[in-house]
């Protein structure tokens, strides 16, 4: 893929064939899931198993449910805060609007969704969004297992109840001549994120060096999966978590996809025995997930810059071996 300055960009091709758990193949990508994900968060999975008919086909619903009339937009609200509608001009940019579909891989939750937006129903709609965001899950599903097995470690290590939260994303173009922030620089606070874009490439992914690499030749059957905090921490600071951005330039408005893993209330993430040594001291201590989510949410935590929030938040100074 083609990327500012030299920095190489890693693409990972997850073929069906290399997808047996145990074979050459399967980990051979495993190493090379766990390299992209310690020197850059992140990653470009190209992974023709979610079609791209289903994709342009969501993308083309995502423009029929931007134009629902306001008031029936208002009505996506979730007990996350900071999930569900977000409008034009809110505290993510003046050119972003954002839809939170909870729990996208039951469909009576999708079903509740529609509803709201199109009280006459639309299984259209429900049929694709569900489809699609059963299939991030289990892609997600798929990358964890990979981290995993190149650790090492036992099914077990990272087994978390969760549900996965579909944002569906519109940024507009701004005014002639201007280069705007669609989505400010941030990590992801859920444990790890897969994005999609309908083909105008705006994601930026700050690499070790402080550069911004733009992200402007994904394929068509690529998602970026990013390191979320929680998964940095779960993996005693191994993995990076990706500090991200979205430019907008003008000319046409760009739509995104973004799945999240968000744990159900009750979830400790905890780094496993096996990560933590001499050499790898414990860096983070364990901690309830809703918990580091106030944190993040409650001012004035919320208006500094995120990469920190979770060393402020989780980390042990100094580290231990134990
Ligand atoms: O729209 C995108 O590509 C990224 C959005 C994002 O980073 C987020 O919702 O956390
Ligand atoms: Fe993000």
């Amino acid at each position: 893929m083609s990327v500012d300055a030299k920095i190489e960009f890693p693409v990972i091709e997850f073929r069906s064939l290399d997808l047996e758990r145990g074979i050459d193949g399967w980990h051979r990508l495993c190493n090379k899931v766990r390299e992209a994900c310690e020197t850059f968060g992140c990653f470009e999975v190209v992974y023709d198993t979610i079609s791209t008919e289903v994709r342009e086909e969501m993308f083309r619903l995502m423009k029929e449910l931007v134009e629902v009339p306001v008031e029936r937009k208002q009505k996506n609200v979730l007990p996350l805060p900071n999930y569900g509608w977000v409008g034009p001009g809110s505290h993510v940019s003046s050119f972003y609007e954002g839809f939170a579909l909870e729990d996208v891989s039951n469909y009576d939750s999708v079903k509740n969704f529609a509803q709201l937006m199109w009280p006459e129903g639309h299984p259209r709609f429900c049929d694709i969004a569900h489809t699609m965001g059963t299939q991030l899950e289990v892609l997600n599903k798929l990358i964890w297992l990979m981290l995993i097995d190149s650790y090492g470690l036992g099914d077990d290590s990272l087994k978390l109840n969760y549900i996965t939260i579909m944002r569906m994303m519109k940024y507009m173009p701004p005014p002639p001549g201007e280069n705007e922030t669609g989505f400010f620089p941030h990590t992801d606070k859920p444990v790890s994120t897969l994005i999609c874009e309908n083909q105008i490439p705006r994601l930026e992914i700050e690499a070790n060096n402080g550069q911004w690499i733009k992200l402007t030749n994904l394929s068509p059957s690529s998602f970026v999966f990013v390191v979320g905090d929680p998964l940095m921490a779960w993996s005693n600071g191994r993995l990076k978590s990706a500090k991200h951005r979205v430019m907008i330039r003008e000319d046409k408005d760009r739509f995104s996809i973004a799945a999240f893993v968000f744990p159900n209330k009750g979830t400790i993430i905890k780094t496993p025995k096996e990560l933590i040594d001499e050499q790898h001291p414990r860096v983070f201590k364990d901690f309830d997930f809703m918990e580091f989510l106030s944190f993040v949410f409650s001012d004035p935590a919320r208006t500094r810059d995120s990469g920190q929030l979770l060393y402020e938040f989780a980390a042990l100074t100094p580290p231990v071996s134990n």
